[in-house]
C-alpha cells in the first residue's frame, strides 16, 4: 500500500512527516528509515517525523534521525510537527503534545511557531565549551571566523571524541554579534552533518551565551545558516525555565512511496 507522506523545513533543518495515527508505520525498519532520508536513494531530509495519536494530548512525536535511528528531542522538528498537526486539522492555534523529552505547549502565530522546551536545570562551563542537555545534548563553544570554519570536520572530531564517544553530542560553533543576537553553524549528531539549523541547538547556544555572561538579555536573536530563530527564557536559581524556540515552519511539498 502507497504511503503519504509531507515535507517540512524549519530554517533550512528538514523533515519528512507522516501522519502514523493509524500505527502502521515499521518503526524498527532503520535500513527504510535511512534510506527514506537519503539525499540520493530516497527523499532526502534530516529526519523523519512520526505524529501519533495519544489517550490525553493532542498526538505524540516521534522522531528520528537521518541514520534511521530513533533519537532526542528536535527542536526545528517539533515547530515543525505542529504546523502539521494544524494542517491535518488536529489543532487549531494552540497545543499540547508529548515528545521523547516529555511534554511541549506550543502556539502558532502566522506562519512562526512558538515551541516551549523543557526547563534545563544543569549547564556545565569548560574552559572552552559549555554542555547541556535542552531535550538532545549539546556542546557550545565560541568560534572566530564562523564563516570559514570546517563544521563536518571539526565538529565530527569533538562528537566522537571525548568525553562523548559512540554516544555522542551535537556541536554548536557560535560568534557573537551582539548581546542581543549570535551566530550559530551546528554539527548534528544522527546525520553525521553539518544542518542549516539546529532548534535544540539554538536554545542551547542562547542558554548558554547567558551563562557564561556573553549576554544578559533574555530573548535572543539566532543567525543560523538557513534563517533565523528566535529564543525567549528565563533565569532560575540554577538553569533556566519557560524556555521557548520562535521561528518558522513551512510545508515544502506532498507526495508518496
Ligand atoms: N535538528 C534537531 C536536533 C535533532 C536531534 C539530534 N540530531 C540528536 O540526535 O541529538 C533540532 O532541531 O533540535
Amino acid at each position: 500500500m502507497k504511503q503519504t507522506f509531507y515535507k517540512y523545513q524549519g530554517t533550512g533543518n528538514d523533515f519528512v512527516m507522516i501522519d502514523n495515527r493509524l500505527l502502521t508505520f515499521d518503526k524498527n525498519d532503520t535500513k527504510y528509515v535511512r534510506t527514506l532520508c537519503n539525499r540520493r536513494f530516497g527523499i532526502g531530509a534530516d529526519g523523519l517525523i512520526l505524529l501519533e495519536p495519544h489517550n490525553e494530548y493532542d498526538f505524540k512525536m516521534v522522531y528520528f534521525n537521518a541514520d534511521g535511528n530513533e533519537s532526542s528531542m528536535c527542536g526545528n522538528g517539533g515547530r515543525c510537527i505542529v504546523a502539521f498537526a494544524k494542517f491535518l486539522g488536529i489543532i487549531e492555534n494552540a497545543t499540547t503534545f508529548e515528545a521523547i523529552d516529555g511534554l511541549h505547549r506550543a502556539k502558532i502565530e502566522s506562519h512562526s511557531v512558538q515551541l516551549q522546551m523543557q526547563d534545563v536545570p544543569r549547564l556545565e562551563q569548560f574552559e572552552s565549551h559549555v554542555f547541556l542537555n535542552t531535550g538532545s545534548p549539546h556542546h557550545v563553544q565560541l568560534q572566530e571566523n564562523l564563516a570559514e570554519l570546517q563544521v563536518k570536520e571539526t565538529g565530527s572530531r569533538i562528537r566522537y571524541g571525548a568525553p562523548y564517544h559512540e554516544s555522542g553530542s551535537n556541536v554548536n560553533f557560535v560568534s557573537k554579534i551582539s548581546d542581543a543576537i549570535f551566530s550559530v553553524r551546528t554539527y548534528e549528531r544522527g546525520v553525521e552533518d553539518e544542518t542549516l539549523s539546529c532548534g535544540t541547538g539554538v536554545t542551547a547556544v542562547a542558554l548558554a551565551m547567558n551563562f557564561i555572561g556573553e549576554t544578559t538579555r533574555n530573548h535572543i536573536t539566532l543567525n543560523t545558516q538557513g534563517g533565523t530563530l528566535e529564543v525567549a527564557f528565563k533565569n532560575k536559581d540554577e538553569g533556566y525555565t519557560d524556555i521557548w524556540l520562535i521561528g518558522p515552519a513551512v510545508q515544502v511539498f506532498k507526495g508518496e512511496f
